[in-house]
């Protein structure tokens, strides 16, 4: 361990310690071994490599809390010679830079090269969650799930963890039996050779094999080994998870090829070959990651109802914008986010019709809202479009901001540039144009300068390129707070939920003659409820006997969708119920989705009289079960660490 604590930076990426500007990473052979007695993956990953530059003397890789045993160079006959390397010392956020040296004049410009890095993963590695048996829904046998987004990949192998370098991979994966191993890529079809385990006679291991022919970013490797089984769901869909729960989870998933099906019909034909998905344990601590060929989603979307499977049209999504069109760097997340909550909405647009575009839309606004006025606040400069990440982990910047300021600005040129229609055509060129590429906001810009360079006149009054013009890019880009236009959505499927909640909150004065009843949210849709419950935050909270009678008519506890559920128990902190709190704990115990945990456990920090005291001491029990993401960041939430 050596060198500087503020080792050299990508100089596109101020959250990765690689130097793909000088020598570029563009296929990966990993070959895994998943050991669940020592809780490590250990084995070799060999990169096929090209200087981009004269007199490279290094390759710089990122790598968190990873072990090195040794770097070599690898000939063409597979034989390999060892290289000297450097694992400089930890930077707190971004891990520890490691050096491989390259033998001098080795690798002229342009030369084409391979180096194999050895090594193991360590208990402090963050993309990776160890469940035991009693942790999974069978708990019979243990699991294991990798979360690599925004830069964890570099605690699973070491590699250029930018999002603005892509490269394919092959794995070899031995997984003991009879646990399956699932990766972001292609089954290969080897024939399979199981082998004793070195460590323990009383294993067998199997070996399994992908392929990602694509050249993905690192934060789209992703790996998971439990006992998992698959139904069929669709011609190159399968749903994947524990047996308890598969055929819920194809009940649940059955409509994905209308997602994948729309986003060809929207964009460009789907290159990933398979879009599978696989329903993870409750631990997984978002509602869906867009791993490619293979979707991970959180089992919180179980609805019995289908009431929830919007999360699949935006994974789905993220098939184009996101995964073949990727930001360049976490700074311009949201090119990633942004469009793919358009091109959801559209999907939901074609399916639905356009009322529900619209509000799904005031839905997203709302938790914008949130976001930006109630939790990191109007001035905090982490709430621009464009934040600066310099020094921070990006973890600590993710928000509703890059999804749905994001939307707010596509919304918005939509508006000015001519319309729905007029606008899709611009989303489908800009995902021709910049497929298996990584791209900037300013890259982003010119083409939709260019894009529109020729229409004259859309919609009377002044030309696209003389309304371009006019925008204010600057504010939209970096000023802080709620987006400079927008939340002007069709209230049509929004309006009859929003005077339910006016009527409650007149209850509250006292001065109403509305008499509520079951039958008021009867006709009401998921989305509606949601409405329903989100339209509160602009009145004064209400009285418990008031939530209690709720209660009694609407039965919101016992619901089974959990983002009502979740907005039902917001709702009762926000008034200091008391009977909510064993109920919110219950929540915060089964599942680890930091959509809800997050503000839940915040929201319970401030509930009175003791709420603080119950917070701290539920994250404290919990703890062990939740992923380290989502452990580390409501530690930050409850001020249990910095
Ligand atoms: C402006 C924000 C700047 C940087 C953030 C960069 C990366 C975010 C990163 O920390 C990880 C994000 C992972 C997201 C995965 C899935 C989400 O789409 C889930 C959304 C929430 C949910 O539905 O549970
Ligand atoms: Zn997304």
């Amino acid at each position: 361990m050596s060198g500087p604590v503020d080792p050299p930076r990508c100089p596109f990426d101020p959250n990765s310690l690689s130097n793909p500007h000088e020598c570029i990473v563009s296929h990966m052979d990993i070959s895994w071994t998943v050991d669940f007695d020592k809780f490590v993956i250990f084995g070799h990953v060999d990169y096929t490599c090209k200087t981009l530059a004269d007199k490279v003397a290094i390759l710089a890789l990122d790598t968190s809390f990873l072990e090195i045993s040794s770097c070599s160079a690898v000939n063409a006959n597979g034989e390999d010679r060892p290289l000297k390397f450097k694992l400089f010392q930890r930077h707190p956020a971004f891990g520890s830079r490691l050096e491989v040296s390259l033998a001098p004049g080795y690798a002229p410009s342009g030369s084409t090269f391979i180096v194999r890095v050895t090594y193991t993963t360590t208990d402090q590695c963050t993309a990776t969650q160890w469940l035991t048996p009693a942790q999974t829904v069978g708990r019979r046998l243990p699991y294991l799930f990798t979360q690599c987004q925004a830069i964890h990949a570099r605690s699973l192998l070491p590699c250029q963890d930018t999002p603005g370098v892509k490269a394919s991979y092959r794995a070899e994966v031995k997984v003991p039996q009879p646990l399956v191993a699932l990766m972001s890529a292609v089954a290969e079809n080897k024939p399979t050779q199981p082998v004793p385990s070195a460590s323990n006679p009383q294993l067998t291991l199997s070996p399994y094999y992908w392929y990602q022919q694509e050249p993905i970013p690192s934060y789209l490797i992703a790996l998971a080994v439990g006992n998992l089984e698959s139904r069929e769901i669709g011609p190159r869909s399968r749903v994947w998870s524990e047996p308890e729960v598969v055929d819920a989870a194809a009940y649940e998933f059955i409509d994905t090829e209308l997602f994948v099906k729309t986003g060809e019909d929207l964009l460009t034909p789907y290159v990933w070959g398979r879009y599978d998905i696989l329903v993870l344990p409750s631990s997984f601590p978002y509602g869906g990651m867009e791993n490619p060929c293979l979707t991970f989603v959180t089992p919180t979307l179980l609805a019995g109802d289908r009431s929830l499977v919007d999360v699949i049209a935006h994974e789905a999504s993220h098939s184009w914008t996101g995964n073949l069109v990727t930001n360049r760097c976490w700074e311009d997340f949201w090119l990633n986010e942004g469009f793919t909550m358009y091109v959801e909405r559209k999907i939901i647009g074609r399916l639905h019709g356009e009322p529900a575009r619209q509000l799904s839309a005031i839905v997203g606004y709302r938790h914008l809202k949130d976001d930006v006025v109630d939790h990191f606040g109007e001035d905090n400069l982490l709430t621009a479009l464009r934040p600066n990440l310099k020094d921070r982990d990006p973890d600590d910047a993710f928000s509703a901001v890059p999804y749905e300021k994001g939307f707010a600005l596509l919304y918005y040129l939509e508006g000015l540039l001519g319309g729905s229609e007029i606008f899709e055509g611009y989303v489908r060129h800009h995902v021709a144009t910049f497929a298996h590429r990584s791209i900037t906001t300013g890259d982003f810009r010119d083409c939709l300068f260019a894009y529109f360079a020729d229409s004259k006149n859309l919609g009377g009054g002044p030309s696209a390129t003389e309304k371009l013009q006019a925008v204010d890019w600057d504010r939209w880009f970096n000023a802080p707070g709620m987006p400079i236009a927008g939340g002007a959505f069709d209230d049509t499927l929004a309006k009859e939920a929003e005077e339910l909640a006016k009527k409650w909150s007149t209850l509250a004065t006292g001065s109403a003659t509305f008499a509520p009843s079951p039958a008021d949210v009867a006709n009401f849709s998921a989305t509606q409820k949601m409405v329903f419950l989100d339209a509160f935050d602009q009145y004064s909270p209400l009285s418990v006997a008031l939530l209690d009678k709720m209660e009694v008519l609407y039965g919101w506890t016992d619901v089974r969708n959990a983002e009502i559920r979740f907005r039902w128990q917001m709702l009762c902190l926000r008034s200091n119920r008391p009977s909510i709190i064993p109920k919110v704990v219950e929540f915060v115990g089964e599942q680890g989705r930091m959509k809800y945990v997050r503000p839940l456990y915040r929201a319970l920090n401030k509930a009175q009289p003791d709420g603080s005291k119950v917070a701290r001491e539920t994250f404290l029990q919990l703890k062990p079960t939740y992923h380290p993401i989502a452990a580390s960041l409501i530690e930050k939430d409850l001020g249990l660490a910095q």
